[in-house]
């Protein structure tokens, strides 16, 4: 068999975990080949192995069958193995050709010649139909155009083996699809592609064969194509899963949040949010659709105080809280699931437990005069970490920054549902999430509405919005087109609402 590269038991160990326990994966010539598994299961140690970012404590590494040591990034580079990560390394205010020479020629010490760098990565973008600009700026381009930059730099390099680890998280549903027919190009080119993604519709669209791992073993390698997405599913979390969510009708209640004519600005005198009106009920979940981009993080942004108002109110439980700080907002019972959890929702280099009381630890029980209670935040956070089925190596004591991306999110949502607020605004939940872990979460953000609260899900996932909120508010640049109840509307109807059609006006 004519594989590309071959990682055979491979075992690495990091302090009070095993993350990868005899793992096996094969990549042949010319396959996409998708690496599934839970949240914690290993996929980015084993990748971070391939590209020489860890040594393996055991295993053999061969490169069209040759036997390799990777010992840096900088040997896999010249194997011909590249890879994008989830946070992608690229300088904002360097154009995309300073940076795809960066670290290349740069380092070399070569003698620069940027226009004819220019000129290499133009053909390479149009042989590969990446549509990049060698002169645009990092800062003035899209993170879906941010991440093809990433590839040319692969390409640049000659790499023949690309690496992608979790590249769907960051992309609209429009930018998917572009990459999913990238991506059949690149292999049509003679590369070779491992993708790494929890979303089991993907891995049917782009994948040829996928390799499932749980708990750091490998359970098989399945061809996508005679493998249903619940086999791939069940094979991934060991049970099965229904992908379906369980709710009863809402029981509205009191009105907890209440927008009128809220306008916000997205810069200086460019309105991002326009005479926005919008009213959550205690015991309702309220869900925000729209393009990415269209005013939902203004709105969000508004509400929790990150934002300045222009002109409109919010009232939280029946008073104004636009000049309320950000604190003072969080006291009063409005919890926020953060879109950035690196950068809004956790300090990353700070235990587990230290972020599990960062809102509350100078209260009672957690402190006294001053005088923190350890124990008392331990098992606090212990409580937290164990129903969400938070995934580390030293439990609560674990540095955060070791934690894998997706135990990061649950301990979040963990830490935000466990202070019970009355108002829970849930941005992008389930982003980067396995699906064992998403039905879990949707099941408890209907528990938190069942127990007289509300909730604000705001969500780029049509499906998820659909599912578990009751009602939907569409946004569409930056004003209301409609709120609907979601038992009465459908995908379709939604995403024309998104691209700006009431529902009135469809025909
Ligand atoms: N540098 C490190 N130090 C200590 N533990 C680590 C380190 N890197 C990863 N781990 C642990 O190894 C395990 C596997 O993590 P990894 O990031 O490979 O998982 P993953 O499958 O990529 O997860 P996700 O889907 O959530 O991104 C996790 O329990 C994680 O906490």
């Amino acid at each position: 068999m004519d594989y590309v590269v071959e990682m055979l038991g491979i075992r690495k160990e990091f302090t009070g975990i095993v993350a990868n326990d005899d793992i096996t994966l094969q990549l042949k010539k010319g396959e996409i080949h998708a690496l599934l598994g839970e949240n914690g299961a290993g996929k980015s140690t084993l990748m971070s192995i391939l590209f020489g970012m860890y040594q393996p404590d055991r295993g053999v590494i061969k490169v069209k069958g040759a036997e390799t040591k990777i010992a840096n990034p900088n040997v896999a580079n010249k194997l011909g193995i590249g890879m994008v990560h989830q946070h992608f390394k690229l300088v904002s205010n360097f154009t995309v050709t300073e940076n795809i020479m960066l670290g290349n020629e740069l380092r070399k010490g070569v003698v620069l010649d940027l226009k004819g760098a220019a000129k290499r990565i133009e053909e390479l973008s149009k042989r590969y139909r990446l549509n990049v600009d060698p002169y645009a700026k990092i800062e003035d381009i899209s993170v879906g155009m941010q991440q093809r930059v990433e590839i040319l730099k692969m390409l640049y390099r000659d790499a023949e083996v690309l690496i992608l680890d979790e590249p769907t998280a960051v992309l609209t549903p429009q930018e998917i699809q572009e990459l999913i027919g990238i991506m059949q190009h690149l292999i049509q080119e003679g590369k070779s592609i491992i993708i790494i993604t929890h979303k089991l519709k993907e891995i049917k669209a782009a994948a040829h064969r996928c390799t499932v791992i749980r708990r750091g073993k490998t359970i098989g390698t399945v061809d996508v194509a005679t493998t249903s997405e619940q086999k791939m599913a069940e094979m991934m979390v060991g049970r099965q899963i229904t992908f379906k969510v369980d709710k009863a009708p809402s029981k509205p209640g009191e009105v907890v949040l209440k927008l009128d004519k809220l306008t916000v600005n997205k810069a200086k005198n460019v309105p991002g949010l326009k005479s926005f009106s919008l009213e959550v009920r205690a015991g309702e979940i309220v869900g925000i659709a729209g393009v990415e981009g269209n005013g939902q993080s203004d709105l969000v942004e508004a509400i929790t105080g990150l934002r300045k108002v222009e002109s409109g109110s919010i009232e939280f439980k029946g008073s104004d809280i636009v000049e309320l700080s950000i604190r003072k907002r969080i006291e009063s019972g409005i919890g926020h699931i953060p879109e950035d959890r690196q950068k809004r929702g956790l300090v990353l280099d700070y235990t587990l437990e230290e972020n599990m009381v960062l809102e509350i630890y100078n209260r009672e029980p957690f402190s006294r005069s001053g005088i923190l209670n350890k124990s008392k935040i331990r098992s606090y956070a212990e409580g937290i970490l164990s129903s969400f089925d938070v995934r580390s190596g030293q439990g609560s004591t674990s540095v955060t920054r070791s934690l894998s991306g997706g135990n990061q999110q649950k301990a979040i949502i963990g830490r935000e549902i466990e202070l019970n607020p009355k108002l829970l605004i849930a941005v992008q939940p389930t982003r980067g999430l396995d699906v064992g872990s998403i039905e879990y979460i949707h099941k408890r953000l209907i528990e938190h509405r069942d127990k007289g609260n509300a909730v604000l899900l705001v969500s780029l996932e049509l499906d998820e919005v659909l599912n578990v909120s009751d009602r939907v508010a569409i946004l569409n640049n930056g004003e209301l087109v409609d709120t609907v109840i979601t038992a009465e509307t459908t995908e379709n109807e939604m995403g024309l609402m998104m691209a700006g059609v009431k529902r009135g006006d469809q025909v």
